[in-house]
């Protein structure tokens, strides 16, 4: 009697072993995100074996991060129970880079073309480099399909030298907005780089975005890339982000991430309804960019102006 309990629980616990949701892919995204190194023990497990605690106990984490894994493991199997992450329309882009340049077009091009760093290539093609396995990049990159994008300047967008003294990023560069009016949803360019994996990225460039299902990989426009390399950063500009990142696949399978103008319901300004000519174009970073950049990882100290604020009294600091 005691003995088929046990064999009852045995088998329950056995199968819920195999019901568990796999962890293993999570935790080397959230990894990937901290640019962190992942134990050999961990990528070598293919099948996904392996549990959180086992997975806590290797990595060794500070009780800060430990918490902060739990809980961005936590959510994303959350996600995955009600059919994953939050899902947008999201608009078609392609055909954009197939359309024949017109004589405005030409003349705006030409203006861009004078302000492109020359230490940068143009490129609204992803390069993939040799590092990364075949079989990695077939999977976003179905070689027999791919298309190539012409490589010319977006309608959508422009950019230029920042002149205001009281934008963060004074003196560099910022990207904006081409068209009378640009929809919430509405896509606008792709964010174009050299596609490493992720623990192979160059940790001193200021120009590298996750990239791959699962952030496996890293999109790093420091020396290749298209116009989307400038856009800034929301934070301290006074204003809320009105772009963001959304990966998609295109008409041959290819795995592109585009900068599309927020949702109305994913926007925090109030009233927020697309983006206006000129408007600089904005985007989340996301803590983990600036933490690595700022002193001590301490953003209160960093963030000076925030949203619909004006300057703080005494101005920028210095
Ligand atoms: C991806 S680049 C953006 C384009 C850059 N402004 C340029 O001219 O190449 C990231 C760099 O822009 C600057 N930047 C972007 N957003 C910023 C912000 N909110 N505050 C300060 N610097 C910012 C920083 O120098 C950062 O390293």
């Amino acid at each position: 009697m005691s003995n088929t309990h046990n064999d009852k629980k045995r088998k329950r616990s056995r199968s819920d072993d195999q019901l568990a949701p796999a962890v293993g892919p999570h935790v080397i995204q959230w990894l990937g995100k901290r640019k962190k190194k992942v134990p050999d023990a961990l990528s070598a497990d293919k099948n996904n074996h392996m549990q959180m605690e086992q997975i806590l106990r290797l990595l060794a984490l500070k009780e800060r991060e430990r918490r902060a894994l739990v809980r961005y493991v936590e959510k994303r199997i959350d996600e995955e129970k009600n059919g994953g992450p939050k899902k947008v329309e999201l608009q078609d882009s392609d055909g954009e880079y197939d359309v024949k340049n017109s004589a405005a077009a030409a003349s705006h091009h030409h203006k861009q073309q004078e302000l492109w760093p020359t230490s940068v290539t143009f490129s609204n093609n992803y390069d993939w480099e040799s590092s990364v396995p075949a079989d990695t990049k077939e999977k976003y990159y179905p070689s027999n399909k791919i298309r190539q994008r012409a490589n010319h300047f977006s309608r959508n967008v422009y950019f230029k030298r920042i002149t205001d003294k009281d934008h963060p990023a004074y003196g560099e560069f910022g990207l904006y907005c081409a068209l009378a009016h640009a929809k919430p949803g509405q896509w606008l360019l792709d964010y174009v780089g050299r596609v490493t994996l992720g623990e192979d990225q160059n940790k001193k460039s200021d120009y590298v975005s996750d990239f791959g299902e699962h952030s496996e990989l890293a999109c790093d426009a420091n020396l290749l890339g298209n116009e989307a390399r400038f856009l800034n950063d929301f934070r301290n500009t006074g204003n809320y982000p009105n772009v963001e990142f959304n990966f998609r696949r295109d008409r041959n399978g290819e795995f592109r991430q585009g900068v599309y103008v927020k949702q109305v319901k994913e926007a925090k300004e109030k009233g927020f309804d697309g983006i206006k000519q000129d408007e600089e174009l904005l985007v989340s970073y996301g803590k983990s960019y600036w933490k690595s950049r700022v002193d001590g990882g301490d953003l209160t100290e960093f963030v000076w102006r925030l949203p619909n604020q004006p300057m703080p009294p005494g101005g920028k600091p210095n």
